[in-house]
């Protein structure tokens, strides 16, 4: 104990004399820049063009130097607050030498010795803690496989200076530890796991040779955090060839941006940028046709499609679909194209010459093929024109262009999107919302149409692209991204927790978009207590789901007389979270029109609750109001799902709802409802399919490690 203590406190030490160090150099640096940038205003006119590029040169690499030194900086500051989580001792079998290594967020090394104090915890000998219980084991150093013996592991709650308490765990990451941590209120935000990343998430984070990664995962077993601190690792791992602005992230929504936002600046990285798909919808389509958004589709599924329209959305979400878009497409270069003379000034260009020309540019999207070929044709004409003394304008390579349009009979990629459902088996599957309007299910076939059809500029710079709920992207949004982005990917999901049944994809059906794909899978559930993943699961089985064994409150499913009692009990409900030692709730509804609704009555009560609808940006951390559509992805201490009675979740789509609303709670799950309960909580009514009554606020802690209370 005493040795622990005084490495720590040799550990600060030394950090804050680094810091010290740093924060010196910092302003030595901007001191050079200051006077590079004065001497340089004084002197401007006087200097020539290669003594401007060598002061700009230094200048620019002072900067560089500054912003590193200020990273550092800020990585031994986040370090100060809590220099190490974890510690493997490892006697290698080359030499025998055994050594503790300690492990935090980021290296640092005695600035005299050089000796390393902290490991990064992606650093390559940081994977025995991650990896291996005591026993023989190994990492991959730069220079090969290093072999050898841990014999032992500890793990520690370090905040700043002091020591709160340390376990020995010979086996793998602590019990005792997670459970802790799993007990404790939501953050604000998202926050990292590195103390008690687990071996099966540990193996996403480090696999650094897919260049598709397909990651399922039940609810609550860590999939978004583990993609960003796969990211982490990427960048540091990669540092020469990889920086936070190759990296994208496509979210479901804005609100789950903002809620996962710090992870990646807790880890010391950058923050990353972060898309959506209708962003990328508007980029295409915004010139070209208005469209529904996804959101709307998912208010109108909620409110009841009619037969045609699902049939209509179910098409389109097949990998058959994007084959036979695909075929169609590709043929209609040659099927529908009709070479004619071209005619301009007195000037031909016969026939067989535009069909010469047009097949010298197969391969080429057709759109394309049209503009080169109405480039050269006027580029011929024009030389014949001038050659004889003539003139020629803007006009005449205008009537050219439209002479070479008018063989192929589709203006554009909308109609030729249209034309495709022309084909009698396709008749009435193309269905626009009003004149100018086209449905959801029609935005990404038509936007890969656009991408086959014409040359579209895609995200060059981005390396690598995070996917979160792969589950609710079709097949042809898929192969949109493959087309724009052509980059190594993780793509993360659970099929369980699809928001339209009707065009949602399974892992199979993903894993054959992207065939060579490495396909991994986490089905531990970390999130909530045994009693509620117990009750979610009643809702909706999925038979690989392995509680991680935490007890509290079984759910309470509350019946009330009429609306107004239904009211009140949430009232009751918001008041008791109140007084408990909860953070953050959730009260989280079937569709934002009830959200709203009840959101309304509430205030009116004098309850202050963030309402989340479809326009929001930013998640609030307290209480809050929302969809469970919005919710998707978050998670908070207390949820209640109001409502819940049978007529407001009677289908597939609402079951789907009603198991995302009660897989964020972490630690409290109640719903309330008038007349019936919906069908699908029927269970709770069957004594013998009850999860088991358990003691509120007991944590079973299966005893793995030998416990060193310290402090
Ligand atoms: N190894 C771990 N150590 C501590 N906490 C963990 C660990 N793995 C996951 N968690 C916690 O479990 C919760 C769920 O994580 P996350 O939101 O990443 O899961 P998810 O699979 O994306 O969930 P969902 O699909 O249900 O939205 C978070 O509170 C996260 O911090």
């Amino acid at each position: 104990m005493e040795q622990e203590r005084q490495y720590l406190a040799e550990t600060v030490r030394l950090l804050k004399l680094e810091l010290e160090r740093l924060g010196a150099s910092i302003d030595r640096t901007a001191g050079t820049i200051q006077e590079h940038k004065e001497f340089m205003w004084e002197n401007w006119r006087d200097m020539d063009a290669a003594e401007k590029a060598a002061m700009r040169t230094e200048v620019n690499t002072s900067v560089g130097v500054g912003d590193g030194a200020v990273m550092v900086r800020r990585h031994m500051e986040r370090l100060l607050q809590s220099p190490y989580f974890g510690r493997v001792d490892f006697r290698r079998a080359e030499d025998g030498e055994g050594k503790g290594h300690y492990i935090g967020v980021h290296d640092f090394s005695d600035p005299q010795t050089q000796e390393i104090l902290v490991h990064d915890w992606r650093a390559p000998v940081s994977s025995l803690y991650y990896d291996f219980e005591s026993g023989a084991a190994h990492f991959e150093a730069p220079a090969g496989t290093v072999r050898g013996t841990i014999t032992g592991k500890r793990q520690y709650k370090v905040v700043g200076d002091r020591l709160e308490y340390m376990f020995d765990s010979a086996l793998t990451i602590g019990d005792e530890v997670l459970q802790r941590e799993l007990s404790q209120s939501a953050d604000d935000k998202m926050k990292n796991i590195v103390a008690t990343i687990q071996r099966e998430q540990n193996e996403v984070i480090r696999n650094e040779t897919a260049k598709v990664l397909i990651l399922q995962g039940v609810a609550g077993s860590g999939k978004t955090s583990i993609a960003l601190h796969r990211v982490a690792f990427l960048l540091y791992r990669f540092k020469d060839a990889l920086s936070s602005d190759n990296v994208m992230i496509l979210s479901p929504n804005k609100v789950f941006g903002d809620y996962i936002a710090n992870v990646l600046p807790e880890l010391g990285e950058e923050q990353i940028a972060e898309i959506d798909f209708e962003r990328i919808a508007d980029r295409y389509l915004a010139k070209v046709t208005a469209f529904e958004t996804f959101s709307e589709q998912v208010v109108k599924l909620l409110d009841g499609v009619d037969g045609a329209a699902a049939e209509r959305m179910s098409f389109k979400a097949t990998p058959e679909f994007v084959t036979l878009l695909d075929r169609w497409l590709a043929s209609r270069g040659d099927e529908d194209f009709a070479a004619r003379q071209i005619e301009q000034r007195n000037k031909r260009l016969s026939q067989d010459w535009v069909a010469d020309a047009y097949v010298a540019s197969r391969g080429l999207p057709v759109f394309a093929r049209l503009d080169l070929l109405a480039e050269s044709a006027a580029s011929r004409l024009r030389q014949e024109v001038l050659d004889k003394g003539g003139k020629w304008s803007a006009a005449d390579s205008n009537s050219i262009r439209k002479q070479v349009r008018a063989m192929f009979p589709h203006k554009d990629a909308l109609s030729l999107y249209k034309a495709f459902y022309q084909a009698p088996e396709r008749k009435g599957l193309f269905k626009p919302i009003g004149r100018k309007k086209i449905e959801y299910a029609d935005v990404f076939p038509l936007v890969y149409t656009m991408i086959k059809t014409s040359r579209q500029e895609g995200y060059g710079r981005i390396r690598h692209l995070l996917v979160d709920e792969m589950q609710d992207y079709t097949p042809v949004q898929y192969a949109v991204l493959r087309e724009l982005f052509s980059c190594k990917m993780t793509i993360l999901g659970d099929a369980n927790q699809s928001v339209n049944p009707l065009s949602s994809s399974s892992l199979p059906v993903i894993r054959d978009i992207f065939p060579d794909a490495d396909c991994l899978e986490l089905c531990r559930s970390y999130r909530s207590t045994s009693e509620i993943t117990d009750f979610a699961q009643h809702v909706s089985r999925n038979d690989k789901l392995i509680p991680v064994e935490r007890h509290g409150l079984p759910p309470q499913v509350l019946a009330a007389a009429d609306r107004r009692a239904h009211d009140e009990q949430i009232l009751a409900l918001v008041e008791r979270h109140r007084q408990s030692d909860y953070r953050s709730l959730g009260i989280i509804c079937k569709t934002v029109a009830q959200a709203e609704q009840l959101h309304r009555t509430l205030a009116a009560e004098g309850i202050d609750l963030a309402f989340l609808d479809y326009e929001s940006t930013e998640f609030s951390a307290g209480a809050v109001i929302t969809s469970a559509h919005i919710a998707k992805g978050l998670e908070f201490d207390t949820v209640i799902a109001p409502h819940v009675d049978d007529t407001n979740y009677a289908t597939e789509i609402d079951k789907g709802m009603l198991y995302i609303a009660c897989t964020r709670a972490m630690h409290e799950l109640h719903l309330t409802h008038v007349g019936p309960p919906s069908r699908f909580l029927a269970f709770t009514k069957e004594p013998d399919s009850r999860p088991a009554a358990a003691t509120p606020g007991t944590a079973e802690i299966s005893d793995r490690g030998t416990r060193t209370p310290v402090c």
